[in-house]
C-alpha cells in the first residue's frame, strides 16, 4: 500500500492550509501534492515551493492515490459527480466538508473505496491542527496511515460519524471563538494601558500557556484557576463579573447556535 500522490480538490482557506502543513512538515514532498482550484492566481505561493496547481480536476483526481476534497458543502456533490468517472479502486478518499456523510461520499465515488471524514482547522498550516477523523471501508492500516498523515499536522483522535457535526463546532469553529476571545482580551489590554502589539503578544502567549497547562498536565482548567485565584484577590473579582454578565453562558450559548446551524442547514 503506497499513499504518496496527494490531490487537494479545492484549495482554498483549508485545503491551502492542509498543503501548507503537509509541506512544513515533511510528510509529503512538494512535487507529490496537487492543488486544484477554478481560479489558481490565489495558490501562486504553493507553487513556488513546488505543489502542483491546477483547475483540472479530473487529471489531479486520476493522478492521485489519495484524494482529498476540499470543496464546499454545497458544490461537493455535483463537482464529484461531474468526476466520478476519474477515480479508480485503488485510491483512498478525505473528505474535510463540513455535514457530507460518508455514505453519500462513497455513493459518488464508488469501487467500495475507503472514505474518511476528517475534520481538522486552519492550524494545520502550523501543524497544530485538532482533527476527529471518522471512517469506511478502511483496514487497520489504513486508519493507520490517515491518522498519522493529521498526526503530522497537530494532534488526530478516532471517533465516530455521529460526532462530526459536533467535531466541526468544537475543533474547527473553535478556533475563531479562541481568536475572538484573544480579541477581547487585547481589547482590554488597551484600555488598560497596553499598545495593540504589547497586548497582542501578552494575550496570545497567555492563552497559550493556558492550554499548554491542560494538554500537559491532563488536567481539567478549574483545578489550574484555583491557583491563580487568590482569596478575596483580583482574579476571582474579574471572573465572577465576567459569569455574572453571562460569559460561560454566552460560549455555551454560541457552540449549540453553530451546531444548530450545521444539523439544520
Ligand atoms: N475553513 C475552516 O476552518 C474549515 C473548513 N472546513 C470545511 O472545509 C471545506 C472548505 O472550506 P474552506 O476552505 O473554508 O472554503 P473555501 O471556499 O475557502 O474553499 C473551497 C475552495 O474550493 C474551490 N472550488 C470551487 N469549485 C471548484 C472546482 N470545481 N474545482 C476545484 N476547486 C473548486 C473554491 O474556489 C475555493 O477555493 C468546507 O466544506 C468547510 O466546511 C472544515 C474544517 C475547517
Ligand atoms: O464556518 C464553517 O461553516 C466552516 C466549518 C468549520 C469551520 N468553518
Amino acid at each position: 500500500m503506497s499513499y504518496q500522490k496527494i490531490a487537494i480538490i479545492g484549495g482554498g482557506n483549508l485545503g491551502a492550509a492542509i498543503a501548507q502543513g503537509l509541506l512544513k512538515s515533511g510528510f509529503s514532498q512538494a512535487a507529490d501534492i496537487t492543488v486544484t482550484k477554478r481560479n489558481t492566481t490565489t495558490l501562486a505561493a504553493l507553487q513556488r515551493q513546488g505543489v502542483q496547481i491546477t483547475s483540472d480536476n479530473a487529471a489531479a483526481i486520476q493522478g492521485a492515490d489519495v484524494v482529498l476534497v476540499a470543496l464546499k458543502p454545497y458544490n461537493v456533490r455535483e463537482i464529484l459527480t461531474e468526476f466520478k468517472a476519474a477515480f479508480n479502486s485503488r485510491q483512498l478518499i478525505i473528505s474535510v466538508v463540513t455535514g457530507v456523510f460518508i455514505d453519500e461520499l462513497e455513493a459518488i465515488v464508488g469501487h467500495g473505496l475507503p472514505v474518511f471524514r476528517a475534520m481538522p482547522n486552519t492550524a494545520i498550516a502550523i501543524e497544530e491542527s485538532m482533527t476527529c477523523i471518522c471512517q469506511k471501508n478502511a483496514s487497520p492500516e489504513q486508519v493507520n496511515w490517515v491518522t498519522s498523515l493529521f498526526n503530522t499536522v497537530g494532534v488526530a483522535v478516532n471517533i465516530e460519524e455521529k460526532l462530526m457535526d459536533a467535531a466541526t463546532v468544537l475543533g474547527a469553529c473553535g478556533i475563531a471563538y479562541a481568536l475572538r476571545f484573544i480579541r477581547a482580551n487585547i481589547q482590554g489590554g488597551i484600555e488598560i494601558g497596553f499598545d495593540v502589539r504589547t497586548a497582542n503578544l501578552i494575550a496570545a502567549q497567555t492563552i497559550k500557556g493556558a492550554a499548554e497547562l491542560l494538554i500537559r498536565g491532563g488536567r481539567h482548567p478549574e483545578e489550574e484557576i484555583d491557583k491563580v485565584t487568590t482569596p478575596k484577590g483580583c482574579t476571582i473579582v474579574g471572573l465572577n463579573e465576567m459569569e455574572h454578565q453571562g460569559f460561560s453562558s454566552s460560549l455555551i450559548k454560541g457552540i449549540m447556535a453553530s451546531y444548530d446551524k450545521i444539523i439544520t442547514g
